[in-house]
């Protein structure tokens, strides 16, 4: 007797624990109603139990992706193993609101669930009980930790001021496009140019205004090259792009294109207008060219044989003309 009371009262604790715990509780029948409802399913969805109690859970969460849930809960009442459901899968079921003032960016409550089944004393599983865990707090600061580190990664291969790709990161392309075509011979070419007489640029109008002029060429190179195409700023106003898919014919098309689309350009600095030329050396990817770091050499060559002929140029050079 006494035993039956201590139990009796053991269970009533029981239920008042798992009534007030700070997780979500409910218990679903095999036709998807609702049997039990905690008091963290009714803070937060703002129903109370006996207002759910033996309605269907999607006519009161339409949210809830139908085929995708009846398919996760069919193996715990046909295996009786459990099954669950993590906040980078699908950031939630229910669609809570979010109250917490720490974590109060997120619109709405991240949420992982374990859903278990409900043995009867005849050993069917004619239940199951579905837990749900706010993880806001950890769901937003991983995805605010994978934010920044998107931003860093961002800001380590950007140049700051034309938001190119900076020299380091540009490199490890070029690299990247070297051991390609190793193994592919798909022909690549490497245009490098830089801005004419750009120190009277800088003397004349001031640092500022030569700063202007860097901006409006990286513009303009991005707006004559194709998404697969590699810009960089290699130093100061020298640049760099990576044609792929492109032989040496189709470069000399694309830096004409440049250079003529740069000799129109004009910018206007403090009422002031600034107009400026490049001049380019090319030079397309050939198995006699040995590193890198030879390929630039040689583009760079062959823009040193433009500055040399008068500017405003384009110059090429192959690795075969010394062979
Ligand atoms: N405004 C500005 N100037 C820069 C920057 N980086 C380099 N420079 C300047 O660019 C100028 C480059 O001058 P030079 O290498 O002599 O070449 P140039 O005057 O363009 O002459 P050529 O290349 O022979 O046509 C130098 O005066 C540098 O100080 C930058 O980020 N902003």
């Amino acid at each position: 007797m006494e035993t039956n009371i201590e139990q009796l009262r053991e269970f009533h604790w029981m239920a008042d624990m798992l009534q007030n715990i700070d997780a979500g509780l409910l218990v679903l029948n095999r036709e998807n109603e609702v049997q039990v409802w905690n008091a963290f399913m009714e803070n937060h969805s703002g129903i109370l139990a006996h207002k759910v109690k033996g309605r269907n859970i999607f006519e009161l969460f339409p949210e809830i992706p139908v085929d995708w849930f009846q398919h996760k809960v069919e193996s715990v009442f046909q295996l009786h193993s459990r099954a669950f459901s993590i906040w980078e899968q699908r950031p939630y079921i229910f669609k809570f609101r979010n109250y917490r003032p720490i974590t109060g960016t997120a619109e709405h409550m991240y949420q992982n669930i374990s859903v278990f089944p409900l043995t009867s004393s005849s050993g069917e599983v004619t239940n199951i009980c579905i837990i749900v865990y706010d993880v806001t707090d950890i769901a937003t600061s991983k995805l605010a930790l994978e934010n920044a580190n998107q931003q860093l990664e961002f800001l380590s291969r950007t140049d700051r001021l034309t938001n190119l790709n900076n020299r380091g990161y540009w490199q490890e392309r070029q690299e990247e496009e070297f051991a390609k075509y190793q193994r592919y011979r798909e022909s690549c070419t490497l245009v490098i140019f830089d801005i004419d007489h750009f120190k009277k640029v800088n003397d004349t109008y001031g640092h500022q205004a030569g700063d202007e002029v860097i901006r409006a060429c990286a513009q303009t190179l991005q707006k004559v090259t194709r998404d697969i195409d590699v810009c960089g700023r290699y130093g100061g106003e020298e640049f760099v792009v990576m044609l792929t898919n492109t032989n040496i014919n189709g470069a000399l098309k694309f830096a004409e294109r440049l250079r003529m689309a740069i000799e129109k350009q004009s910018i206007t600095y403090e009422l002031r207008v600034i107009q400026f030329t490049i001049s380019l050396g090319i030079c397309e990817l050939s198995k006699n060219i040995d590193s890198p770091k030879e390929w630039i050499e040689l583009a760079d060559q062959a823009l040193y044989a433009s500055k040399e002929n008068g500017r405003n140029q384009t110059s090429i050079k192959n690795k075969t003309d010394e062979r």
